[in-house]
């Protein structure tokens, strides 16, 4: 079943010079999750930020920490972050060969698990895993950068996984991720998302506009 609409905002587009005092700010004027964007330029075209980030960011919140793995291969890496203090560990079919095994060693590290489907990967990688998720991804741009425009077919997707879970009878997370503004987040939500995650589209205008950035954003768009 939809959740209540939540809203990850993506430290990507945040003041990287100033990092810990930007998480404080999304914190507070109301960010559900903080998403973290961890680049190796080699799955993806850019770098982003690793476990010691997240580790010394740990201590600025209590709200969980998705953390959006876009490193191949992935296994080495998923005890580091756990440890560092990410919540919630997302990772592309992609990028390791053992998709079902990936998933079982973020549970045995006792943290969530996603599964995250880029704009061309087919619905059909969920099968004999989405039971065991807590959380399934839409890139609704193609990784890589922040400030990407949203890509309409993903919309379908959207609708076609909301399906998907709610056959399971599960809570399960259905995110969204890029591109997501007041235009488009109104039109993922209606597809059956339940948990946003915005870049540019939290962090534009600064630090005074979060509050009405983020709200617009979970009412839908609405001024
Ligand atoms: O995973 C990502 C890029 O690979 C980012 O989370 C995403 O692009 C968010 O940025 P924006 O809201 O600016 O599109
Ligand atoms: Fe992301």
């Amino acid at each position: 079943m939809q959740q209540p609409v939540r809203i990850a905002p993506s430290i990507l587009s945040a003041d990287f010079a100033d990092l810990g005092a930007e998480v404080r700010r999304i914190d507070a004027v109301g960010a559900d999750y903080i998403h973290v964007d961890v680049m190796d330029g080699h799955f993806v075209p850019n770098i982003t930020i690793g476990p010691a980030v997240v580790k010394a960011l740990r201590p600025h919140t209590a709200k969980p920490f998705d953390v959006h793995l876009m490193i191949a291969p992935v296994d080495s890496f998923l005890e580091a972050f756990a440890a560092a203090g990410a919540d919630i560990l997302s990772v592309h079919p992609e990028s390791g060969p053992h998709l079902h095994r990936t998933v079982q060693t973020i549970r045995a590290l006792g943290k969530k698990a996603g599964v995250v489907l880029n704009p061309a990967t087919p619905l059909s990688v969920l099968d004999y895993v989405i039971e065991d998720l807590d959380l399934v991804l839409v890139m609704s741009v193609n990784p890589g950068f922040g400030g990407q425009s949203f890509i309409d077919s993903q919309l379908r997707k959207i609708e076609a996984i909301r399906t998907l879970i709610d056959a399971t009878g599960k809570t399960i997370d259905l995110e969204v991720d890029g591109g997501i503004d007041m235009v488009t987040a109104p039109r993922a939500i209606a597809a059956g998302a339940d948990v946003l995650v915005a870049g540019t589209a939290t962090f534009r205008g600064g630090p005074d506009a979060y509050a009405a950035n983020i709200a617009r954003l979970r009412g839908g768009g609405a001024a």
